[in-house]
């Protein structure tokens, strides 16, 4: 099979789009494995392939598999990404795409020459749906890991996310401590872990270990989960500039009840064919 892609990435955190609405395409884990590989495949943190949607309501449909192969939620930095992409390729015409994913439907919006804004739906906070083994809801939780107590907060954004505060996220044990918390037992279906550093009520840095690749350039859920847990903790604003090792992310939150609505670049990089 050759496949038509093209390579994307939202500050660093890279993809590789593929369009299944004007090409058939039967993607397995181990496919994904060998196309996300650096040295064997293209090489991306994820892989986003586009299909027509089940619900009426929407434009498209978005799958999001990581590096691993694993079928996830939501990617943030991916959306933003879709919807150059779908623009670009004028598979639509519209500033604002519905677009259904295994999360829910996303509303996109896509302004100006590369900055998009993702209306990313309201945190999922009860612990049973993050999922998040906990006996109450709570701003944070002390989680056991080999034998030190950290205090995590727990959000969903359609995929699960633990949320660290640290004084200095470059000294932070992301390598080690990340990919140990990514597999804890009390997060059933694994978690991306994020290092959060506030700098002052409207400015932080972040650096995430992601569920299924690792430490990435950027992640999008990432830093809206890591502006939600920072609020609910009483020590942001209801808009925080989150840097990332790969730039800058704008996220609002008003609170609980609202939607997460995140706004950055998305980048298109070249057009290619593979033969798998
Ligand atoms: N690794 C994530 C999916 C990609 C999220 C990230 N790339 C983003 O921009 O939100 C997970 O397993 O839930």
């Amino acid at each position: 099979m050759r496949l038509k892609f093209t390579k994307m990435h939202g500050l660093g955190n890279d993809f590789v789009m593929v369009d299944g609405i004007t090409q058939r395409v039967k993607l397995s884990p181990e496919k994904v494995r060998q196309i996300a590989d650096r040295h064997i495949g293209i090489g991306c943190d994820q892989l986003l392939l586009v299909e027509a949607p089940r619900d009426p309501e929407a434009d498209f449909r978005y799958r999001i598999y990581n590096a691993d192969g694993s079928e996830v939620e939501n990617c943030g930095n991916g959306a933003r990404c879709f919807a150059r992409f779908v623009r670009d390729r004028r598979l639509t015409s519209k500033e604002h795409i519905l677009v259904e994913t295994a999360a829910g439907t996303l509303k996109l919006n896509i302004q100006g020459a590369d900055q998009v804004s993702v209306d990313m739906g309201e945190p999922v906070l009860e612990p049973a749906k993050i999922p998040f083994e906990a006996d109450i809801q709570a701003e944070t939780y002390p989680l056991e890991v080999d034998g030190e107590t950290y205090n995590i907060g727990a959000v969903s954004m359609g995929n699960p996310h633990a949320v660290l505060l640290v004084e200095d996220v470059l000294k932070a044990p992301v390598e080690t401590l990340g990919a140990i918390i990514e597999r804890h037992p009390r997060f059933p279906a694994k978690v991306n872990v994020g290092f959060l550093q506030i700098e002052a009520r409207d400015r932080a840095r972040l650096r995430v270990f992601e569920r299924g690749v690792g430490e990435t350039r950027a992640c999008g859920t990432g830093a809206c989960a890591a502006m939600v847990s920072a609020r609910l903790r009483g020590l942001v604003d209801e808009e925080l500039h989150i840097t990332l090792p790969g730039g800058t992310l704008t996220i609002h939150w008003p609170g609980p009840g609202e939607p997460v609505t995140m706004t950055g670049p998305a980048t298109a990089v070249y057009h290619g064919q593979i033969a798998l």
